[in-house]
């Protein structure tokens, strides 16, 4: 059966649109605009995340790049993003259709009210049948503040905009069970929500261009359906791939989504940069929380605030080890949080409705 989805988001990686050379391959890119115009045509709304910048810069200037790395790939994307969205432009020119640029860094995801006023313009060009087309602002994105990849951009866009599905588009045909070249591997075509320790077989290793690897797509891939989000990873350099898989008739991996969950919620979910809190939790709340039942976090079952926090800060939910378990909103600061640790019959520190846990 097809998958309808009405609104996707379809994420272009490194090596999809790069040529071995390295340099930009227009064609692949215009074959991919030819059938999200069709997609579009039927109705769809699409939303892009494409990377490109760098390979782009590459086709446009020569750089010594052995010295300084990070000022390389600033140079290369600041000059590249311009080609790289022109040449998207011109490409749904051809079908009447308007794209936009959108270039975001991981600050832009932290505070909320700034996560809302990005999710209302990418709503309002959404709305006047426009096609965003987000990247990173590499040239502003450096070190720490950098995404993994886009791979985790695309996940925090599609969660942004409750998305029905996530589309990525890499240069295997999905996640092998093993090394994509090796004769016995195949591709693992549906991954449920009982999850996939998928490092046991996916190798550390990135394709040429790519940055983040095939561990951080399918780690992604796994969060955002836990969210409620389709996830599909397939090859991008294959012919008519995004037709096909919309029409279900490519082998490629997808990620089986969980209940939809609210728009707070995957926020929240996305939010472990923003944390300030850290509240260390007893083994009897961990499995209550860890249940799959609706469970709020009680002062009974915290152990220590390991550190402070205020009402309406994001906390990082830890285990008796220190392992991360979950991220929350505090309904109260880390003040009433001390008073009432280990005290039965209070009020929830969080709320089930404000509680992410990690898969
Ligand atoms: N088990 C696996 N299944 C599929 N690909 C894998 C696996 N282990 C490692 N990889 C590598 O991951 C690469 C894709 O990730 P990446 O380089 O980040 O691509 P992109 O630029 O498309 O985001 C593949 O080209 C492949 O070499
Ligand atoms: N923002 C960069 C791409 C970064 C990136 O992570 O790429 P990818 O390996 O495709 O997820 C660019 O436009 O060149």
């Amino acid at each position: 059966m097809a998958f309808n989805y009405r609104r996707i988001i379809i994420k272009i990686g490194s090596n999809v649109i790069t040529k071995a050379n390295g340099l930009p391959d227009t064609e692949r890119i215009a074959h991919l605009v030819d059938q999200i115009a069709a997609i579009k045509k039927q109705g769809k709304q699409v939303i892009l995340v494409s990377s490109g910048a760098v390979a782009s810069g590459r086709s446009l200037i020569t750089v010594n790049d052995k010295h300084d790395t990070v000022g390389t790939r600033q140079l290369l994307a600041s000059i590249g993003q311009v080609k790289l969205i022109n040449t998207y432009t011109h490409l749904f020119e051809q079908f009447n259709i308007l794209c936009s640029q959108v270039l975001v860094t991981k600050e832009d995801f932290r505070d909320r009210l700034h996560y809302l006023n990005m999710r209302n313009c990418l709503e309002l060009l959404i709305q006047h049948g426009v096609i965003p087309v987000v990247n990173e602002n590499d040239v502003v994105s450096v070190t720490e503040l950098m995404f993994t990849d886009n791979d985790e951009l695309a996940g925090l866009i599609a969660s942004m905009l409750n998305a029905e599905a996530l589309i990525v588009l890499s240069n295997v045909d999905g996640i092998y069970n093993g090394d994509p070249k090796m004769p016995g591997s195949a591709v693992i075509t549906d991954v449920t929500n009982e999850g996939l320790d998928v490092s046991a077989f996916v190798s550390t290793g990135r394709s040429q261009f790519g940055r983040g690897g095939m561990l951080t797509k399918a780690t992604i891939a796994q969060k955002t359906a836990q969210l409620g989000i389709a996830v599909h990873i397939a090859n991008g350099t294959k012919d008519n791939i995004l037709t096909d898989l919309l029409n279900n008739n490519v082998t490629h991996t997808r990620f089986v989504p969980t209940k939809k969950a609210s728009g707070k919620k995957k926020w929240i979910a996305h939010s472990e940069t923003a944390a300030t809190g850290i509240v260390q939790v007893n083994d009897g709340a961990k499995t209550a929380l860890t249940s799959g039942k609706a469970s709020s976090l009680l002062p009974v079952g915290i152990l220590e605030i390991l550190a402070d926090f205020k009402k309406g800060e994001i906390i990082k939910i830890v285990d008796d080890r220190n392992k991360i378990i979950g991220l929350g909103m505090a309904e109260y600061g880390a003040e009433k949080a001390k008073e009432w640790t280990g005290k039965q019959n209070k009020r929830p520190l969080v709320h089930y409705d404000y509680l992410y846990l990690q898969g």
